[in-house]
């Protein structure tokens, strides 16, 4: 396992120049789909078939280049699993983001999103960035929980949201993006710079991109 210890500033790192090295957690009910999601942001693809609950922790790299710097993500894949939670909560404090997610066609693991958020106000560093995600998109026609209602959960909050598929792949490079790019520019904030509206930024992706319509 790599070292834990993480320079939370910018760091010289393998990648031979300047970048911003950046850890990231996933977290929320066990079957959610954190694992998927991971996959699907790191290879591309979707691996269907039985599903095989995650034991512990895990992680992988990846590099993004966000306004033509390399940000390095560490993505941490939790178990959602009751047993795990200790486990996991000790990496919560070194944490740069959370990307905390549900599923949309299954309302307990929404209910739950607010003992998520407890823990990780209780746990991590104040400064996190939190994203909410309502993952399975794809499967509209089993949806528990509207779009809506992730909105209004997400406004309370004060935390960006997204629906995401991780069989799809719709929305899962916009939702590591858009964080990545938060932390690079509190990272590295050039002063002619406007400071980034990571919101304002998602909205317009989501536009751009016409996500929506797939739901
Ligand atoms: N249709 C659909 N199925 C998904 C999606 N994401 C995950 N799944 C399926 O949901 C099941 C659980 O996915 P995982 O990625 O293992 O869930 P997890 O959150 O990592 O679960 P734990 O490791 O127990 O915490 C698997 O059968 C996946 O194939 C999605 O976006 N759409």
């Amino acid at each position: 396992m790599e070292n834990r210890n993480v320079d939370h500033d910018t760091a010289k790192l393998n990648c031979g120049i300047l970048c911003v090295f950046l850890q990231t957690i996933l977290v929320g009910d066990s079957g959610v789909g954190k694992t998927s999601l991971l996959v699907q942001f790191d290879q591309g693809k979707f691996i269907p078939g039985s599903f095989s609950a995650t034991v512990g922790i895990g992680f992988t790299n990846k590099v993004v280049t966000v306004d033509n710097v390399k940000v390095k993500l560490q993505i941490w894949d939790t178990a959602g699993q009751e047993r795990f939670r200790s486990v996991t909560h000790a990496y919560y404090r070194d944490a740069h983001a959370l990307l905390l997610l549900y599923d949309i066609t299954s309302k307990s693991s929404f209910d739950n999103i607010r003992a998520w958020l407890t823990e990780i106000h209780e746990y991590a560093q104040s400064n996190v960035v939190i994203m909410l995600l309502g993952n399975k998109a794809d499967m509209s026609s089993d949806r528990a929980i509207r779009r809506d209602e992730g909105e209004r959960l997400a406004r309370e909050y004060s935390v960006p949201f997204m629906e995401t598929s991780a069989k799809t792949g719709v929305n899962v490079d916009l939702a590591f993006t858009a964080v990545a790019k938060e932390l690079k520019h509190r990272a590295i904030q050039h002063p002619s710079e406007p400071k980034f509206q990571i919101h304002e930024y998602i909205e317009a992706q989501k536009e751009k991109s016409g996500c929506c319509s797939y739901f």
